[in-house]
């Protein structure tokens, strides 16, 4: 069973202490009522998990835990074994006592497309919507930010990140089972990250407002998403799949996404980077079962989806309020 109470208590002292309001209760239902049907599977992988000596922890050029020789090959294997239980690893990668998880995404080259053009995250309350496994999670902490929360409604991501904070143990770092709708308007944040979400949401201008509420006056929100070339009135709404994914509605051009932040009431935009996703960041490992960006693409034209579609180019955004 998962516990909340530790988290209920750290923010009972800060400033986050509002949520409470609405928090447990959520989450109480979600327990009761919303559990994947491999969950208590997960919970027993989880509880497995062998309590090792972990000798450093590395967070901020890498996410590492402990390193091989704190560990016999006993517990080596068993932790691989139960590890690739939680498969498809999608972001990372991570580095536990010596074992690499290889991950499908190479969160890190995201990370480092984005980190010299944030703010300094040091002593800053953090939320990332959509944080997946919670990879960058542990690198915003690796920045020193002060509390770091991460949502996703993916339970199998929710597992994966309790396996890595069983050996990296910090209660600043907190991924909770929430979509981006379960949300009050918290307006405490300092920076909000929201990568790889926008083009999930059936209705992005909503989700742009949710974002802004989340954030204290003067915050910082960091959107990543995917784009199209195009003038500020250029967005492309693809048919039932774009690069074989179901749920993909709006990819706004650069200028389109500039437009609609400034709609919402966000100031100082910028686009800090743009870059097609290439096959060293998105790739099939040992880690995930299924397809990846290879497959996703024209076999004979890499500049096209496989539905004739602009292949996957991605632009990061900073804006305040
Ligand atoms: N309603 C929702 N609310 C919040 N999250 C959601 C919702 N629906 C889906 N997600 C989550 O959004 C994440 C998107 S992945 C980006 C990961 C990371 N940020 C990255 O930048 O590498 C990119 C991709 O899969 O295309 C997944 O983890 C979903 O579970």
């Amino acid at each position: 069973m998962i516990s909340y109470n530790r988290f209920y208590q750290k923010i009972a002292e800060n400033r986050l202490s509002h949520w409470l309001n609405t928090l447990p209760a959520q989450l109480t239902h979600w327990q009761k009522a919303n559990l994947h049907g491999e969950f208590a599977h997960w919970q027993k992988t989880l509880d497995a998990l062998p309590k090792t000596l972990v000798s450093n922890v590395e967070l901020n050029t890498q996410v590492k835990a402990g390193e091989r020789e704190d560990i016999n090959d006993g517990e080596y294997k068993r932790i691989e074994n139960l590890l690739k239980k939680f498969k498809p690893w999608r972001k990372g990668p991570y580095h536990i006592h010596g074992l690499h998880i290889d991950t499908e995404w190479r969160s890190d080259f995201k990370w480092d497309r984005l980190k010299d053009h944030i703010s300094p995250l040091k002593d800053r309350y953090v939320l990332d919507i959509g944080c997946g496994s919670g990879y960058h999670l542990w690198r915003m902490r690796g920045e020193h930010a002060k509390f770091v929360v991460g949502i996703d409604p993916t339970q199998l991501f929710l597992m994966q990140f309790n396996a890595i904070q069983h050996f990296i143990k910090d209660d600043n770092v907190n991924l909770l089972p929430l979509g981006v709708e379960d949300l009050p308007e918290l307006k405490a944040f300092d920076t909000v990250f929201a990568m790889g979400v926008l083009y999930h949401r059936r209705s992005p201008i909503d989700f742009l407002y949710q974002l802004k509420s989340q954030l204290t006056k003067g915050g910082e929100l960091v959107l990543e998403t995917l784009i199209v070339d195009g003038d500020e009135n250029t967005v492309l709404v693809p048919g039932e799949r774009y690069a074989k994914m179901r749920n993909v509605w709006f990819l706004p051009s650069a200028a389109a996404m500039c437009a609609w932040l400034e709609r919402v009431g966000f100031k100082n935009i910028r686009v800090v980077n743009t870059d097609i996703t290439a096959l060293d960041e998105q790739r099939k490992t040992q880690w995930i079962d299924t397809e990846s960006l290879q497959d996703f693409l024209d076999p004979n034209d890499s500049s096209k989806t496989i539905e004739g579609y602009p292949a996957p180019k991605r632009a990061i955004f900073i804006a305040n309020i």
